[in-house]
């Protein structure tokens, strides 16, 4: 089948690879290498003989009433490594991202994921379509690999030698991300974390996650908690992986002294998910400034700048802060070098 699928694309016709081989072909080194060079491209919209550089337009948001809503996403990506799978070779990739988010999917039977999405890659000498890359399983990765990225240079790279690496990771929303987010950390940071908290609204699918983990990392002290305040309570690292419209937990319910949060998911708007105290006394950290003029517009907090800037070290956070805060919303950047990682790593198959 895949060899069929590359004599076709020898011919000039457009790749197509499914979700079994991207499965296949995902993993957390290159992910987060990849993620690294498109979030450094997102602070440069310069071309430049050495530098990543980047061109993105807001997403665009179609409502399907009372079910979901499809986004288009397009960007590109000029100059960058893929260092793990290419070494010193530069890329440029033009791709779209088309991925939809109908939260009912979970009660279908079989249930869908609630976010779906394909990928097209161009040519970006000709605008030729070159690949179709199917896209859910790469929006769950490259989602936890970014978080991945906020957390090694937010949190970890400070910590990592420190004698007794008992942190312990709070989970809140244990759905598609949620899941993903908790593999990627204890993958990503082994031996870290000696305790992981999971909350989801629905107990059962946190117990679920629970007993799934328990099989992946034996030795792990995994905890289901009552709700999210608890959750976080004793947490140095958090990741919020909901829908949730209301603020989850605030400033007052944690009590380690340092504490990185990963604020992914989204109810009414993206930073509904932690208080005010939180984005109002903390490093806030996000992947774009494009963010900050379209769906962020609105949040109350010092934005202190772009995570590619934290990478270039032009940004740091402030340790005398409690809090830093990652907060993600997705981009077509992200999403376009994870397309070609992927067809690069296919192609040499
Ligand atoms: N920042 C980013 O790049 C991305 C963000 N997302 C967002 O992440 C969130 C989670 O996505 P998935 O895990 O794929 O969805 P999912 O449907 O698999 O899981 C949704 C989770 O949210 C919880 N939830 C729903 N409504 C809630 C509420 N009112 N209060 C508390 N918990 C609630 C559910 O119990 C479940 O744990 C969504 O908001 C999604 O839009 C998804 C992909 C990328
Ligand atoms: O970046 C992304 O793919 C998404 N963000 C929210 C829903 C999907």
């Amino acid at each position: 089948m895949e060899r069929d699928e590359k004599q076709q694309h020898d011919n000039d016709e457009p790749l197509f690879i499914r979700e079994a081989v991207v499965k296949e072909l995902l993993s957390w080194n290159d992910c987060v290498d990849a993620l690294e060079s498109a979030l450094v491209a997102a602070t440069n919209s310069n071309k430049s003989a050495d530098k990543p550089f980047s061109s993105q337009t807001p997403r665009t948001f179609t409502p399907v009433p009372g079910k979901g809503v499809l986004l288009s996403m397009p960007g590109f990506i000029g100059n960058y490594p893929l260092q793990t799978v290419t070494g010193n070779e530069r890329h440029s990739t033009l791709a779209c991202k088309l991925v939809t988010s109908f939260s009912g999917n979970s009660k279908l039977n079989p249930p869908l994921p609630s976010i779906l999405a394909t990928i097209l890659m161009f040519n970006a000498d000709t605008g030729r379509l070159k690949a179709i890359v199917d896209g859910t399983e790469i929006t769950a990765w490259r989602t936890a690999a970014v978080s991945l990225v906020a957390t090694k240079h937010l949190y970890y790279s400070s910590r990592r030698f420190n004698s007794s690496n008992d942190y312990t990771l709070a989970i809140c929303g244990t759905g598609a991300q949620g899941r993903i987010h908790a593999i990627g950390m204890l993958t990503y940071f082994p031996n870290f974390f000696s305790k992981l908290n999971l909350w989801n609204r629905t107990k059962s699918r946190a117990v679920k996650l629970r007993d799934e983990l328990n099989k992946l990392f034996p030795g792990l002290t995994i905890a289901v908690l009552d709700n999210s305040t608890d959750c976080v309570n004793d947490a140095d690292v958090i990741v919020t992986a909901t829908n949730s419209s209301t603020p989850l937990f605030g400033k007052n319910d944690l009590r380690k002294s340092s504490v990185h949060i990963n604020a992914i998911g989204a109810g009414t708007n993206h930073h509904s998910e932690l208080a005010l105290d939180i984005y109002q006394s903390g490093s806030v950290f996000i992947e774009s400034n494009l963010g900050i003029q379209t769906e962020l517009k609105g949040i109350e907090a010092y934005v202190k700048g772009e995570i590619g800037e934290v990478i270039k070290d032009e940004q740091r956070r402030d340790n005398s802060e409690k809090i830093s805060v990652f907060q993600s919303m997705g981009n077509a950047l992200e999403d376009g070098v994870m397309a070609n990682l992927i067809y690069q790593k296919f192609i040499r198959l």
